[in-house]
């Protein structure tokens, strides 16, 4: 049984005491038995929410890492760094790093092997542009993401990612996938996970789906049999919405 994960990606928000309030006001109340609540912050807010979040059952992610461990790379932060401060997850590959930032599935394979070397579980982005989808590449585009990100894990560590399905043209949108489509999509991804590593690994990996999921379309995802939580941006800014997410995932 995958236990559902909603985790809420801040993006580029919040300062260190706007997320220090913000947890103070989602204890409690964010913490509901059988969902994993997750907030994954900018690397300023992390001491500092990791300390807040201390006594509660919500787990704080980063939102990158650097592929190597140590060395001249200016303004870069390590997986030990991470790890020190008492994160748990960090987010690999998120569509906007790899527009931006040039990642390739090659670096967000080296990020993700580094996760591990620190004991953080890494939440794996995939996803297809517009362009991608209209010209009915998406499984295409997700199994060569899904294959490259995963590529020389153990089962066992690949059974601990989770990967977040974000169609590109969905984020921050407000054009959210379908339901159904999101399913469908995603349970291509399980059996690429299956044709890598086994039905048991495809069986314990935990898929999300992102890209404008809100309080009222959330449990719609999560009804769907493949699909074990979200990757939210938006919607996981204001405490309450952030609350009405996990509530909707139960
Ligand atoms: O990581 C989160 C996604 O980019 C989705 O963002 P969004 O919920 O604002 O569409």
């Amino acid at each position: 049984m995958r236990k559902p994960i909603i985790a809420g990606n801040w993006k580029m928000f919040k300062t260190s005491s706007e997320a220090v309030s913000f947890l103070a006001e989602v204890k409690g109340k964010a913490e509901i038995d059988g969902v994993e609540s997750v907030i994954c912050a900018p690397f300023t807010a992390l001491p500092s929410l990791v300390k807040a979040a201390e006594g509660t059952t919500i787990a704080i992610g980063a939102q990158n890492v650097h592929y190597e461990d140590s060395g001249a790379y200016t303004g870069e932060i390590s997986g030990g760094m991470l790890k020190e401060l008492g994160v748990k997850y960090v987010i690999v590959g998120h569509s906007e790093r790899r527009a931006y930032f040039g990642e390739t599935d090659e670096i967000v394979n080296k990020k993700v092997h580094a996760a591990f070397r620190h004991g953080l579980t890494p939440i794996v982005c995939v996803g297809e542009k517009l362009e991608e989808r209209e010209a009915g590449q998406t499984k295409e585009v997700c199994r060569v993401q899904t294959e490259g990100a995963l590529q020389g894990l153990s089962a066992a560590q690949a059974a601990e990612v989770v990967i977040a399905y974000e169609p590109i043209w969905a984020i921050g949108t407000g054009k959210s996938s379908t339901a159904a489509d999101a399913e469908d999509v995603i349970a291509y991804i399980r059996s690429v996970v299956k044709d890598l590593f086994g039905q048991s690994t495809a069986d314990a990996i935990r898929i999300q789906y992102g890209g404008s999921v809100k309080p009222a379309n959330v449990a719609e995802y999560l009804g769907q049999p493949n699909i074990d939580g979200a990757l939210v941006g938006g919607a996981s800014l204001e405490p309450a919405s952030y609350v009405q997410l996990i509530e909707g995932a139960k």
